[in-house]
C-alpha cells in the first residue's frame, strides 16, 4: 500500500516560517525528538504495568546516531510504535496543528516576545524541518498483527505514506540534514546539545555507545532516601565550576494543587557582585527547558541555585502569560513559603550556625522581606541586626536592647547606625561613650532596609550615626545651658562663617557638652536619604533634592573651652578654621588644597 496525501493546511506553508523564526534556536530539535521517543518508550512501560501490553520490553534505549556521509541523523526508540493510521492522525493532524498554532501566535508578536516564545515553545515533531529538508518516520506499533508504516515529507505540506517491513516495535525517526545545518552533522555538537537537554531524562539515552543522561536524578527521589552527600554532589554535577559548598538546601516535592519536585541550594555568596542569575534550571518532566525561570521564581530567590521541575508550567505560551498564569503564581508563593520555613527552621534549630551563614544569607532574606510582604511577615522572626560590635540579634531582640536608653521624648525608640564604621568612627565612638548602641548597615540593600523597618516597626526611627551631634541624636527632654552670653554666640557664629566661608556649611552655635567634640560637622538625616535615593535612581520625585548641592550642619560647641579662645585669643579666625578642618577630618572631608593647607597651619601652630 502506498498512500500520497496533502496535509491538512490552516496557514499557509509554515515550514519556511519555522526554519526562518526559530533561527537561534535550531537545536532544540533534538529536544524535542528524543523527549517524544522517551514518551513512547515510558507510554508503553505504563501499558505493561496494566497489562495492556504482555509482549517482552527488552531493552529500552532511545539511541541517537548521525551519519555524517550519509547527512542523517536518527533517532530510535522502543517504545510503542504507531500505526499507518496513528502516524496520519499523530503525525499530519496533531503534530501540523501545534506547529500551526505556533506560527500563528508567533506571528502577532513583536520582536523580543517572539524570542521568548522561541525559548519556550514546545514546537514538537515539525522542528525537525528546522534542520532537515527531508524527514522520514519508520514505525511498527506494539499492538499485535499490525504492519510497519513509512512516512516520508519533504517539508512541503506533501506526505507519502506506505507499509513497510520493520522487525522490531518502536519508531526510528530519519532526519536529512539540510544544506544549511551542517553543524548538526558533527558528534560534538549532538552531544552537547543532548547534555544540556536530555541530561536528567528518565529513559537511558544512548549516544556513540555511551549513556549520556542519569534517568533517576536526586529531585525525583524521596528526600529521607538522601544523605548530604548526595545533595552535595548533586550540586557540583549542576555547578562543576563552584569551588564552594552550597549553604544548605531545600528539598522541593508537591503534587497538590500543582506538580512540582526540585532542590534549591542556597549558594554562598561572597559579596553582591558575585550574584549570579540564572543559576536555576527549569526542567518538565526531566527535560531541560530554560534557565530562564524568570517569572516563576520570585525575583528574589533569582539567587538561589537549583532545579525545579514541573509539568504545570506552560512552556508554550509568551512571558506576559506566564506572568498571569495561576499556576505559575502559586508556584511562586509555594517555594517563598518553602524558602522561609527553611530558614525559620535553621533559625531555631541551631541559632549559632545560623548565625555563622547569616552573611551569605543576609542578603537573601532582606531582598526577600523588601519585595514581597508575605515574606516579610515570616522573616521577621529569624532576620538579624548586626551591631557595631559583630553582635547579632533579632529585630525583637534588638529593640529590647535599647529601649533603656535610645527613647526620644515622645518616647520613640532611635535606631543609630553607621555604613561605614571606618569612616565615622569619630560618631560611632561618641555614640557609644553616651551608652548607645550603633548597628553597622553597610550593605547595598541596606539602605532600602533601614526604610522598610521604619514602615513596618512602631514608633522607631533610624539615624545615622552622623546626622546630629551626639547629644541631638536622641533628642531629650533635658537641655544644657549655654556658658556663653547671645552677644559672644553671635560673635562666634560670625567667626566661623568667615573662616569657612563656604555657603553649604551652615553653622550655628549650641550648647553641647564640654566632653563633646569643639565643632561637629553633620549632615540631616532627611536630606542625606533622599540625595543617596535621588543617586541610587529612586523615583521621580526624588529629583528636586538632587538639584541641591551637599549641604552640611556645622555646630559650635559654645561649652566646649575652644570657643573661648577662639573668642578671646588675637587670631580667632585661624583657630576657628583649624577647629572646624579638624571636624572635616573626622568626618573624611578634608581633601585635597584644603588638606595641605590644614597640616602647614597645624605645623605652625606648633
Ligand atoms: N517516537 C514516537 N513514538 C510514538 N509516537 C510518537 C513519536 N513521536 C511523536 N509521536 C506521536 O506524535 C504526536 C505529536 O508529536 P509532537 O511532538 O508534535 O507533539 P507532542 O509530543 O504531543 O507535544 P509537544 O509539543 O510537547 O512535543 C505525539 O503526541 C505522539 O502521539
Amino acid at each position: 500500500m502506498q498512500e500520497t496525501g496533502s496535509i491538512s493546511i490552516h496557514t499557509e506553508n509554515i515550514f519556511p516560517i519555522i526554519k526562518k523564526f526559530l533561527y537561534s534556536d535550531h537545536e532544540i530539535f533534538l529536544r524535542e525528538l528524543v523527549s517524544n521517543a522517551v514518551d513512547a518508550t515510558q507510554k508503553l512501560k505504563s501499558l505493561a504495568q496494566l497489562g495492556e501490553f504482555k509482549g517482552e520490553l527488552g531493552e529500552l534505549k532511545v539511541k541517537v546516531s548521525v551519519d555524517k556521509e550519509a547527512r542523517t541523523i536518527t533517532i530510535a526508540d522502543r517504545g510503542l510504535g504507531m500505526t499507518a493510521e496513528e502516524i496520519k492522525k499523530y503525525i499530519n493532524q496533531i503534530a501540523f496543528s501545534g506547529a500551526t498554532e505556533f506560527v500563528e501566535q508567533y506571528k502577532e508578536k513583536d520582536a523580543a516576545t517572539k524570542d521568548q516564545i522561541i525559548g519556550q515553545f514546545g514546537l514538537g515533531f515539525y522542528s525537525a524541518f528546522m534542520v532537515a529538508d527531508n524527514v522520514e518516520i519508520f514505525s511498527k506499533s506494539y499492538k499485535e498483527g499490525t504492519e510497519g508504516a513509512h512516512w516520508v515529507c519533504d517539508g512541503s505540506t506533501e506526505f507519502t505514506l506506505e507499509t513497510t517491513e520493520k522487525e522490531d516495535r518502536g519508531t526510528n525517526v530519519v532526519l536529512h540534514v539540510a544544506a544549511d545545518s551542517d553543524e548538526f552533522l558533527e558528534a560534538s555538537r549532538l552531544r552537547g546539545i543532548l547534555t544540556k537537554y536530555c541530561k536528567f531524562l528518565p529513559i537511558e539515552i544512548e549516544f556513540e555507545d555511551t549513556v549520556i543522561n542519569q534517568t533517576a536524578p536526586i529531585w525525583t527521589k524521596q528526600p529521607s532516601d538522601l544523605t548530604d552527600e548526595d545533595y552535595k554532589k548533586f550540586y557540583h554535577e549542576l555547578y562543576p565550576l563552584s569551588l564552594d559548598e552550597p549553604l544548605f538546601w531545600i528539598h522541593l516535592n508537591v503534587d497538590y494543587p500543582f506538580n512540582l519536585t526540585g532542590i534549591l541550594y542556597f549558594p554562598k555568596v561572597k559579596d553582591e557582585l558575585q550574584l549570579q542569575r540564572n543559576k536555576i534550571q527549569l526542567y518538565s518532566r526531566q527535560v531541560f527547558i530554560t534557565d530562564e525561570v524568570k517569572d516563576v521564581v520570585p525575583e528574589f530567590l533569582m539567587l538561589l541555585h537549583g532545579v525545579i521541575d514541573s509539568p504545570d508550567i506552560p512552556l508554550n505560551v509568551s512571558r506576559s502569560f506566564l506572568q498571569a498564569d495561576a499556576a505559575v503564581r502559586k508556584i511562586n508563593t509555594y517555594i517563598t513559603k518553602k524558602v522561609a520555613d527553611k530558614l525559620s527552621s535553621l533559625f531555631k534549630q541551631d541559632r549559632a550556625a545560623y548565625e555563622e551563614k547569616w552573611g551569605d544569607i543576609g542578603l537573601f532574606v532582606k531582598y526577600g522581606m523588601l519585595s514581597d510582604d508575605k515574606f516579610y511577615d515570616k522573616a521577621k522572626d529569624f532576620a538579624l541586626l548586626k551591631n557595631v560590635d559583630d553582635k547579632l540579634f533579632t529585630l525583637t531582640e534588638y529593640t529590647e536592647h535599647v529601649q533603656a536608653n535610645q527613647k526620644d521624648k515622645n518616647d520613640s525608640t532611635v535606631v543609630l547606625y553607621t555604613n561605614d564604621a571606618e569612616a565615622q568612627h569619630a560618631y560611632v565612638a561618641a555614640a557609644q561613650e553616651r551608652g548607645y548602641d550603633v548597628l553597622n548597615l553597610d550593605q547595598v540593600l541596606d539602605p532600602h532596609f533601614v526604610g522598610l523597618l521604619e514602615q513596618k516597626l512602631e514608633k522607631t526611627s533610624f539615624k545615622r550615626v552622623d546626622a546630629a551631634t551626639v547629644g541631638q541624636l536622641i533628642e531629650k527632654e533635658e537641655t544644657t545651658e549655654s556658658v556663653l552670653s547671645e552677644d559672644d554666640q553671635n560673635k562666634l557664629t560670625t567667626l566661623f562663617v568667615d573662616a569657612i566661608a563656604n555657603p553649604a556649611m551652615h553653622v550655628k552655635v549650641a550648647p553641647l557638652s564640654p566632653q563633646d567634640a569643639p565643632v561637629v560637622i553633620t549632615q540631616n538625616e532627611f536630606m542625606r536619604r533622599m540625595k543617596d535615593m535621588q543617586r541610587t535612581g529612586g523615583g521621580g520625585g526624588m529629583q528636586m533634592f538632587g538639584a541641591f548641592p551637599d549641604s552640611f550642619d556645622v555646630t559650635v560647641n559654645a561649652n566646649h573651652p575652644v570657643a573661648q579662645k577662639v573668642l578671646s585669643g588675637d587670631d580667632g579666625g585661624k583657630l576657628a578654621k583649624q577647629a572646624f578642618d579638624l571636624a572635616l577630618l573626622a568626618q573624611g572631608l578634608l581633601k585635597g588644597e584644603a588638606l595641605t593647607a590644614f597640616v602647614k597651619r597645624s605645623t605652625e601652630l606648633l
